[in-house]
């Protein structure tokens, strides 16, 4: 049995108290980290404080790191201030910072090994563009992010690792894939990983699904079979949005 996880990615979204005042609203509602994980991943300034007001069943996730300990990188994070400061989670591999920041998948590759040298989970980002869907090549498309991002990585940290699947025309656009089609993309995904590695590995790792989840459709994505969660952006802002979300986990 794989523990559904829903991830909050609120982008560039809340200020400092705007971000402790969620937390505080859902700390006491979450539901047991024992049936769900409940994370929410915020801008970089405002995890140390939200690290240090999480309860037991809520942990915090960044949105982005570099791959590099340290050096002159304007502007950068890093995996060991991040472990520093305590968060369980990061995202890594977002279409957006793909599209925006040019983040390649070397880039992404040497990202999450850097993560799992630091101990925290990455959340991998895989996701076709609205072009790639009707041309009929989503499986080819995704299948070649998922070998080129896993590259070296071992089958313990495969099984560790979280993969948001996250169709970029599904993002912010209130259009969301049918639960089938999720369904039908995020087996396929499995079928990569259990060629690269092995029975076991591929279905042991969670499969998220991202792309206008909110309540009103939630518990269908969740009734399929390889939907293990959700990567939410802007139905995770609202603190009684996400306690629905996360509770329809628990039902899974
Ligand atoms: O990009 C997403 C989560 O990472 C999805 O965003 P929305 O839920 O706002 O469509």
């Amino acid at each position: 049995m794989r523990k559904p996880i829903i991830a909050g990615n609120w982008k560039m979204h809340k200020t400092r108290d705007e971000a402790l005042q969620f937390v505080y609203s859902v700390n006491m509602k979450v539901p047991s980290k024992e049936y769900v994980e409940s994370v929410v991943c915020a801008q970089s300034p405002v995890l140390r404080d939200l690290v240090k007001r999480q309860g037991d069943n809520l942990r915090i996730g960044a949105q982005n790191m570099h791959y590099l300990d340290s050096g002159a990188y304007t502007g950068e994070i890093s995996a060991p201030l991040l472990e520093d400061v305590g968060v369980s989670y990061v995202i890594i591999g977002h279409s957006e910072r793909r599209a925006y920041y040019n983040e390649t998948d070397a880039a992404i590759n040497k990202k999450l090994h850097q993560a799992f040298r630091y101990g925290i989970t990455p959340i991998l980002c895989v996701g076709e563009s609205l072009e790639t869907r009707e041309a009929g090549e989503t499986d080819a498309f995704v299948k070649k992010q998922v070998v080129a991002d896993l590259k070296g990585l071992g089958s313990e940290q495969v099984k560790e690792l979280v993969i948001a699947y996250e169709p970029i025309w599904a993002i912010g656009t209130g259009k969301t894939a049918t639960a089938e089609m999720a369904n039908d993309t995020i087996k396929a995904i499995r079928n990569v990983v259990r060629d690269l590695y092995d029975e076991e590995t591929a279905d042991t790792m969670r499969i998220q699904y991202g792309g206008s989840v909110k309540p009103a459709n939630v518990d269908e994505l969740l009734s399929m079979s390889d939907i293990d969660g959700a990567l939410v952006g802007g139905a995770s802002l609202d603190p009684d949005s996400f306690l629905v979300l996360v509770n329809a986990a628990v039902k899974k």
